[in-house]
């Protein structure tokens, strides 16, 4: 099977192209602008295609002479803050930038897509744990731009018989137990890596974005999920296509909830540093509480989690920092 992997030299996408490569019956390409993501998070013997998912040119290149079965999509910007102050730049890459890639793929008859899709799309959740199909009405243009790529994909299966899989990530966190490949974005937004930062040494303490919600400890709760076993959901909707050839959608998560005040300690344990922290105000657009309800996944993409205690997590991502501290470039 002749996989593109999309996006595949960022973050998530990177974790998807380590497993499956290892896997036998599939040929990768890595298709990336590089704009966020790293020639040195592509394993040696995949090939890395230089090329921008809004540039018909680019893609026809790769389509033409690749001919890819599947196409597994990573490809756009993340930043949910940006996302409000910049809303057409979100607009452009994640959406503009899906019609010209699923273009290609009706050209060509690409016959499989995996959709990289958000728990942002549910805004402030019907209830807790979210279910697949609760009440979408996404609180951002991130979130926007997803829900929008997801009702494309859903009249490209009626239209062309395209069939596809939703995967609604909630917080992705972690790294490759090898500590090669990790978390490395410019800047840094999400909540693990910024707290590694102080024993880093690259920053003296750690903000917390509002301690009056409506939770225990009165800070935000996430789902945090393993990005190895985000990549291990990949390759089963792919498995789950193949067999069934019928297009679905499943929220990804790690089954348990943590607020931002377990997250530094368990990354104060996992370090042996005091890492220092302060209570600022709240960030704006921030919910209470995001967990997922994942059994969907396991019942029917038949998804096994690897990694469901919190310090074993944040000791991977931990690893992955001391093994690269200036990063992958
Ligand atoms: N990180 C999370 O917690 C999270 C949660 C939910 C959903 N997601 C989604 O998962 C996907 C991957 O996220 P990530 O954290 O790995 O982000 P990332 O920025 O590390 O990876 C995205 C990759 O896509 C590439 N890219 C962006 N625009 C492109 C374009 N126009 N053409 C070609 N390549 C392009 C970037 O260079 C980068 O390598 C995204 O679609 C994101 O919206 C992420
Ligand atoms: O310096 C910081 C950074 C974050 N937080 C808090 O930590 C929590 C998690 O924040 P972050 O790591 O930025 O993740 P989210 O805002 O939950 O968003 C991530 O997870 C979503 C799914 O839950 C995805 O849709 C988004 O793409 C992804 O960025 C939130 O309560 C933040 O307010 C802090 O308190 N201090």
């Amino acid at each position: 099977m002749k996989v593109l992997v999309c996006g595949g030299a960022g973050y998530i996408g990177s974790h998807l192209v380590r497993e499956i490569s290892k896997l036998p019956g599939y040929e990768v390409v890595v298709f990336d602008n590089l704009a966020k993501g790293h020639a040195a998070a592509v394993p040696a013997g995949v090939k890395l295609e230089r090329g921008d998912i809004r540039n018909k040119d680019d893609l026809e290149r790769v389509f033409a002479s690749f001919k890819p079965e599947a196409v597994f999509h990573f490809a756009a910007w993340i930043e949910v803050g940006e996302s409000c102050s910049d809303p057409l730049k979100y607009y452009e890459n994640n959406v503009c930038g899906t019609v010209t890639l699923l273009q290609a793929v009706q050209r060509h008859g690409t016959k499989y897509f995996i959709f990289s899709s958000t728990a942002a799309l549910f805004g402030t959740p019907d209830r807790i744990p979210i279910h697949e199909f609760d009440t979408t009405v996404p609180k951002n243009p991130y979130g926007d731009t997803k829900l929008a790529v997801e009702v494309m994909l859903k009249a490209c299966d009626d239209a062309f018989g395209l069939k596809s899989v939703c995967l609604r990530y909630f917080n992705a966190c972690g790294a490759d137990a090898s500590g090669e490949i990790g978390e490395d974005h410019e800047p840094e937004s999400h909540i693990i890596p910024i707290v590694l930062q102080v024993p880093r040494g690259k920053r003296e303490k750690v903000f917390i974005f509002g301690n009056d919600y409506n939770t225990p400890d009165g800070t935000c709760i996430r789902d945090y999920v393993h990005v190895t076993d985000l990549a291990s959901a990949h390759i089963k909707s792919l498995e789950y296509l193949v067999k069934h050839n019928k297009s679905d959608k499943f929220n990804l998560g790690s089954g348990k909830g943590f607020s931002v005040k377990e997250i530094v300690e368990a990354a104060r344990r996992v370090t042996g540093h005091p890492i220092p922290a302060e209570v600022k105000d709240r960030r704006p657009g921030d919910p209470d509480t995001l967990v997922a309800a994942s059994q969907r996944a396991e019942e029917i993409l038949g998804w096994k989690r690897q990694y469901t205690d919190i310090e074993a997590i944040v000791q991977t991502a931990w690893n992955f920092h001391q093994k690269h501290p200036n990063g992958l470039h």
